[in-house]
């Protein structure tokens, strides 16, 4: 049950995985996509959850398999309709995230109009850091993310960046559905997205704060 786990440890809890995307005017613009007016959301499932010491898989239907660094917010205390001045009440803490994408197969979701849950959503598609308590981060929104593949520096942005702001992402989710203890947010990744192949190593950070490293691995079919 998920509340005999403490929260520091939100990936063992199954809740929902919310994900901001185009939250970076440079991202939109490296993808060719338009910002947008309100933010654009969806979710991952908790199985997509992947921590240190386990591979990121690389989905058999995907020939590239692209790396988004992102600042992810974990939710504390449930939160239903809250306003804006009032939203970072129900923040616990934060972890780096990555919002590992299929952007071939999202290229082609795009084109036929459908969802994008085969693109973002498989299995070790988020894989998270530890866990960092808010009294830690004064002010999520100047902090460095950055992401290295194999010791080169491939993202760096800076959370101030961010076209909504936490506050308002919490504030607008929860008017649509209410966020739970051990929901975490993904706030959207800044530019510099790019292909990782099987083999490859993914180091990634929120500045001298936390970091992380995974391998990418290839999903063989029926696996
Ligand atoms: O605009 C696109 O084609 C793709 C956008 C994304 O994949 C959105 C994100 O996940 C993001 O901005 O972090
Ligand atoms: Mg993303």
């Amino acid at each position: 049950m998920a509340g005999s786990k403490p929260l520091s440890r939100f990936w063992e809890w199954g809740r929902n995985i919310v994900c901001v995307g185009r939250n970076y005017a440079e991202h939109a613009k490296e993808m060719g996509s338009a910002l947008p007016a309100e933010p654009l959301f969806f979710l991952k499932p908790s199985s997509a959850y992947v921590r240190e010491g386990s591979p990121i898989l690389r989905p058999y239907y995907c020939r590239n398999l692209h790396h988004e660094v992102e600042l992810g917010v974990v939710i504390g205390r449930s939160a239903r309709a809250v306003p804006e001045a009032r939203a970072m009440e129900h923040v616990a803490g934060y972890a780096l995230c990555l919002d590992m994408t299929a952007r071939d197969t999202q290229e082609e979701c795009k084109k036929k109009g459908l969802p994008w849950t085969l693109a973002k959503g498989f299995g070790s598609s988020c894989p998270v850091s530890d866990f960092v308590p808010k009294e830690k981060i004064p002010d999520p929104h100047k902090l460095r993310i950055w992401l290295k593949v194999n010791g080169k520096l491939r993202q760096e942005g800076d959370t101030s960046s961010m076209i909504f702001s936490i506050p308002y992402l919490i504030s607008y989710i929860s008017h649509i559905f209410t966020l739970e203890e051990g929901d975490l947010i993904l706030t959207g990744s800044p530019k510099g997205v790019g292909s990782v192949e099987a083999d490859d190593e993914i180091e990634a950070g929120i500045g001298d704060v936390v970091s992380m490293r995974f391998r990418v691995a290839q999903q063989t079919q029926g696996s």
